[in-house]
């Protein structure tokens, strides 16, 4: 029997029919063929009463008008020249380089500093900068400091201590007129300075002085240097850390501490709009020893810093995923984070749970990974990896911490204090007792009138939370099926190269196209429909993954790629129509998701319109007037199913999908044309969905699209 998922979707039931269904109609009258499942009811689906209130998808008018003149300026005449040239560029500039597809390395703003997790080099180094830094400082009306010994660097600046020149209250040991600063350089030509000062003196604008995070009092340029003056703290976590020189651990109670700290500051950020989005030893900070402060902790680094909640409409921020950009610190990213999406505050707290295993472990199981696709393994290690393995010698408070984060949903709101009480047993009683001051957390309970006590998650009487990451890794067969009007659809599956002939000339007899492929080990399985509008339709199997010169020869005839599949083997089928509303083609082959080159065609008017993989090599397929307003990916090491609810939310389709053994993609689209009925359904199953499709055939459901691969269970 197989596992089966089930995600619905139902129907918004916009006003506008579309031409297309009628056509397909007029088609099947002209071509009767054999009802492999017999459709008795034409039912249409009324919008949800729910999703009434959902937003209508935002239609991004720059792109939109960029894809029309376009399209406009192809014409009939002259796209298929404009085709041919297109994919002569890509012949060469794949037989210069010799392989088929490059590999890029992603985008990555990583703040790297101590962790060495630094794949982009920092902005700037005192050793070896044209410009160097000022001997004296004086910003904006601060005093005068003369530049003393450093404090620290970066990824983005360099702390050195400033000491007050000007006397006017000598003894001042903190604030604007202290007499030794913080003051953290900027290059004006440094990563972080493209658009101006520094994003983060905005952040601190608003952040600043409040709890845990230290208040910047001067701020302005000198020379080649952005300069901010700020309080002075002490040594960082990744300092103690390090210097513990019997066992680099940190006693558990001073990291429980350190837990319950550092989740009231985050919570004080939050409470901000603000999440820091790099957290990291490197980036918590002691105050000054020999002061009162010396066993406070405090925030720094704000540079990464976003907003989660939009100050003027107090609402979350959108989700989004751009698979290519990575912000933060590898070691110690969010899983999210690594992946694309969208910065929330559950990235901050799983940041910290890093952090915290970090300190008390030592090490964390994905350190020592090197190279071009260092965060695509480590991501994948971090996805991998239960809670107990990545917690065990810990207490069991940890473990529960990074259970409760990895499983919080991009909007949700963190329960902060349930999360401080998770530490209570490991802390001693007497707050005044402990190596580190956990004051905020004590105001944060007070205020919320939270009742302390040994509160575990599992104790709480709130609903068991749905865990979105802890299902078990698996492959399995992923099927997306669409509503649409009664048509004929037929399934073959374990297929093997010899028999695939006949079964597509038997359809095509019958006036069925092939509609989708896939592959599972090596065998294929081929949708053939009525609902296609091709007028003409040619395949090859190949022994290569999608081999050029038949693609190019069929594009000079006027055919389209339409579908396309990959075989573990290397070889692939390939299935090229006419009758597409496609005016121009481009396809790409890759080691890695070639995320990159998707937004790039996105921006020359293309979209996905077939995606397959090999192995772990992808192909895209993107094509011209491919009838989509927008387009977006979603990518994950396992069945993206927020990502895709989210999409579904905001009026997307999955229009493609493909899976590797470590990823699964999905393409998903907004369709030009309002759709009468915009049900769509995917289903998970480790065997090949026969029974299931007759059942979505008999709610005129069809398969639209499918895949092998990663998935969970
Ligand atoms: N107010 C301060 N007082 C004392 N030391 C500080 C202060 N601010 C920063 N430092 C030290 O300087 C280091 C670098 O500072 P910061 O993290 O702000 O720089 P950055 O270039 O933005 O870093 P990253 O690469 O992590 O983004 C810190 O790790 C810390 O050791």
């Amino acid at each position: 029997m197989p596992v089966l998922r089930s995600r619905v979707r139902r129907g918004r039931g916009g006003a506008a029919a579309t031409p297309e269904p009628e056509k397909k109609q007029q088609e099947q009258k002209k071509n009767p063929v054999e009802v492999v499942e017999p459709i008795a009811k034409r039912t249409r689906r009324r919008r949800a009463a729910a999703e009434a209130g959902l937003a209508t998808p935002k239609t991004n008018d720059k792109e939109h008008k960029t894809r029309n003149e376009r399209v406009g300026v192809g014409g009939a005449v002259s796209g298929a020249v404009k085709e041919e040239e297109e994919n002569r560029d890509l012949e060469v500039a794949r037989e210069k380089k010799g392989v088929l597809g490059e590999k890029k390395p992603m985008d990555v703003l990583d703040s790297g500093g101590k962790s060495n997790d630094k794949p982009l080099a920092g902005g700037d180094d005192d050793e070896g900068t044209a410009a160097p830094i000022p001997d004296q400082v004086q910003v904006e009306d601060s005093p005068l400091y003369k530049v003393e010994r450093k404090l620290g660097k970066g990824g983005f600046g360099q702390v050195y201590v400033g000491r007050r020149v000007s006397a006017v209250n000598t003894n001042d040991k903190a604030g604007a007129g202290a007499v030794e600063v913080a003051l953290k350089f900027e290059h004006r030509s440094g990563k972080g300075c493209n658009y101006g000062p520094p994003h983060e003196w905005q952040v601190y604008d608003t952040l600043g002085g409040s709890h845990g995070v230290p208040l910047v009092h001067y701020k302005g340029q000198q020379g080649d240097y952005y300069v901010m003056v700020m309080d002075m703290l002490g040594p960082s976590l990744w300092d103690v850390w390090n210097n513990n020189i019997n066992s680099n651990l940190m006693s558990t109670e001073m990291v429980a501490c350190i837990a319950i700290e550092a989740i009231s500051i985050l919570e004080k950020m939050h409470l901000r709009g603000y999440v820091h989005g790099d957290v990291k030893p490197e980036n918590f900070l002691l105050g000054t020893p020999g002061t009162p402060d010396e066993k406070k902790l405090f925030l720094v680094d704000l540079g990464l810093a976003t907003r989660w909640q939009d100050s003027s409409t107090g609402l979350h921020v959108e989700y989004d995923q751009k698979p290519d950009v990575f912000r933060g610190t590898v070691r110690y990213a969010s899983v999210h984070a690594h992946l694309g999406r969208t910065g929330s505050r559950r990235d901050d707290l799983e940041s910290l749970a890093y952090t915290l295993i970090f300190l008390l472990r030592g090490r964390l199981p994905w350190q020592g990974y090197q190279g071009e696709n260092k965060g695509f393994v480590v991501c994948k290690k971090k996805m991998a990896i239960t809670s107990e393995a990545l917690c065990c010698f810990c207490p069991q408070p940890f473990k529960q911490f990074v259970e409760y984060v990895v499983n919080l949903k991009f909007d949700e709101e963190p329960n902060y204090a349930k999360c401080i009480s998770l530490f209570d047993g490991v802390v001693g009683t007497n707050p005044d007792m402990r190596p580190l001051n956990t004051e905020g957390a004590q105001k944060l309970i007070y205020q919320v009138g939270h009742k302390r006590g040994r509160l575990t998650m599992e104790e709480d009487d709130e609903e068991p939370q749905k865990k979105v990451r802890m299902g078990m890794p698996t492959t399995q067969w992923i099927s997306v099926y669409n509503a649409c009007r009664p048509m004929k659809q037929r399934y073959h599956y374990n297929v093997a190269d010899a028999r695939l002939g006949q079964h597509i000339e038997k359809g095509n007899e019958v006036g069925l196209f092939v509609s989708s492929v896939a592959s599972y080990q090596n065998l294929w399985a081929i949708i053939m429909d009525a609902g296609t509008n091709y007028s003409a339709q040619v395949y090859e199997l190949s022994p290569y993954f999608l081999r050029k010169e038949w693609i190019m020869e069929h594009w000079e005839k006027n055919y389209y790629i339409s579908a396309i599949a990959g075989a573990n083997n290397g070889s692939s089928l390939v299935v090229m129509s006419k009758g597409t509303s496609y005016m121009q083609q481009s396809y790409k082959i890759s080691d890695s998701f070639p995320y990159k080159w998707i937004n790039k065609k996105w921006r020359e008017g293309f979209y996905v319109t077939a995606m397959a993989t090999s192995g772990s090599r992808w192909g895209v397929v993107m094509s011209r007037g491919a009838g989509f307003a927008k387009q977006v990916v979603e990518l994950d090491f396992l069945y993206p199913s927020e990502g895709i609810h989210r999409r579904w939310d905001s009026g997307y389709r999955i229009t493609a999908t493909a899976a590797t053994w470590d990823q699964a993609a999905f393409v998903l689209s907004v369709p030009k044309r309002k759709l009468t009925d915009e049900t769509q359904e995917t289903l998970r199953t480790s065997v090949f969905p026969s029974t299931h499709v007759k059942e979505k055939w008999a709610k005129n459901l069809y398969i639209a699209s499918m895949c092998y691969g990663r998935t969970t269970s």
